[in-house]
C-alpha cells in the first residue's frame, strides 16, 4: 500500500519544526515507517541549494526555480520512492512554502507557480498539510528567543511576514480538504493533542 504524505507549514517562528519532530517521533511509536524531511532540501543537492537560499541574495524567479530544482530532486530521489514502498514521508515544508513565500511574500505570479508545480510535482500532492498559523509579533518573539542567527528570509520585515502568512491562509481556503489550519499561539502539549485528534480520525 502506498504511503501517506504529510507536509507541516507555517512562517518562521510559528513552531512547525518542534511539531514536526514530535510528530515523526509519534508516528514511529504507533508503528509506521516514516522517512522524515524537510525543504529546501531533504537530499544532498537540496541541502546545497538550501545552504545557497538562506543565504545568498538572488534574483526572485532564481530563488523560486532553485526551490523547485531542490524539490524535483527531493520527489525523485527521496519522497517518490518511499511513498512507493509504504513509507509515510513527513515533510517540514513543501511546495504550499512557494506559494506562501515567492508568491504571497516577495510578489511572484501564481500563474508561474502554478506552472512549476505541474512541471515538477506532475500528479503528487501531500495527503495531509498542518498550517501552524500565528500572529508575526509573536513569532517573531519565538524566534529572537531561541537565540539563532537569522537567516536571509527571517531578516525579513514584519510586513513580509503578515503577506506569507495571508498566502498560507488563502491557500489553506483553496485547498480545504487538504489542510488543517492549527491555532499556533496552543501550548506544545495542547498543539500536540490536537494534532493526534487530526491523525487518529484522518489516517
Ligand atoms: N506552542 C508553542 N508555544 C511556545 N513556544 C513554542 C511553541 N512552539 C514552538 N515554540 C518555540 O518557538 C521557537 C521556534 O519554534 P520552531 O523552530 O519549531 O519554529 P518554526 O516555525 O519551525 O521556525 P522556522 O521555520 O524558522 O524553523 C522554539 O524555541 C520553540 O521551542
Ligand atoms: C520550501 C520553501 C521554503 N522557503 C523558506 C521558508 C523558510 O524561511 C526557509 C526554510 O527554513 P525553515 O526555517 O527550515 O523552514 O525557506 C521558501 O521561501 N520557499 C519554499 O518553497
Amino acid at each position: 500500500m502506498r504511503g501517506r504524505f504529510i507536509t507541516f507549514e507555517g512562517i518562521d517562528g510559528a513552531g512547525k519544526s518542534t511539531h514536526h519532530t514530535w510528530m515523526v517521533e509519534y508516528l514511529r511509536a504507533k508503528g509506521h515507517d516514516v522517512v522524515s524531511t524537510r525543504e529546501p532540501g531533504g537530499t544532498p543537492l537540496g541541502e546545497k541549494l538550501r545552504g545557497l537560499l538562506l543565504s545568498e541574495s538572488m534574483d526572485l524567479e532564481t530563488e523560486a526555480m532553485l526551490m523547485f530544482a531542490a524539490r524535483r530532486e527531493h520527489i525523485v530521489k527521496v519522497i517518490e520512492p518511499a511513498l512507493a514502498t509504504g513509507q509515510w514521508v513527513v515533510s517540514d515544508r513543501f511546495t504550499d512554502a512557494s506559494f506562501a513565500y515567492q508568491g504571497g511574500g516577495r510578489g511572484l505570479a501564481k500563474t508561474k507557480l502554478q506552472q512549476l508545480e505541474i512541471w515538477v510535482q506532475e500528479d503528487l500532492q501531500p495527503n495531509l498539510t498542518f498550517l501552524f498559523d500565528l500572529d508575526v509579533a509573536t513569532a517573531t518573539k519565538r524566534l529572537q528567543g531561541t537565540g539563532q542567527s537569522a537567516d536571509r528570509f527571517e531578516q525579513e520585515k514584519a510586513d513580509f511576514f503578515e503577506r506569507v502568512r495571508q498566502a498560507y491562509l488563502d491557500r489553506a481556503k483553496e485547498f480545504p480538504l487538504r489542510f488543517r489550519v492549527i491555532d499556533a499561539s496552543l501550548s506544545i502539549a495542547e498543539t500536540h493533542k490536537l494534532l493526534e485528534n487530526i491523525i487518529l480520525s484522518d489516517c
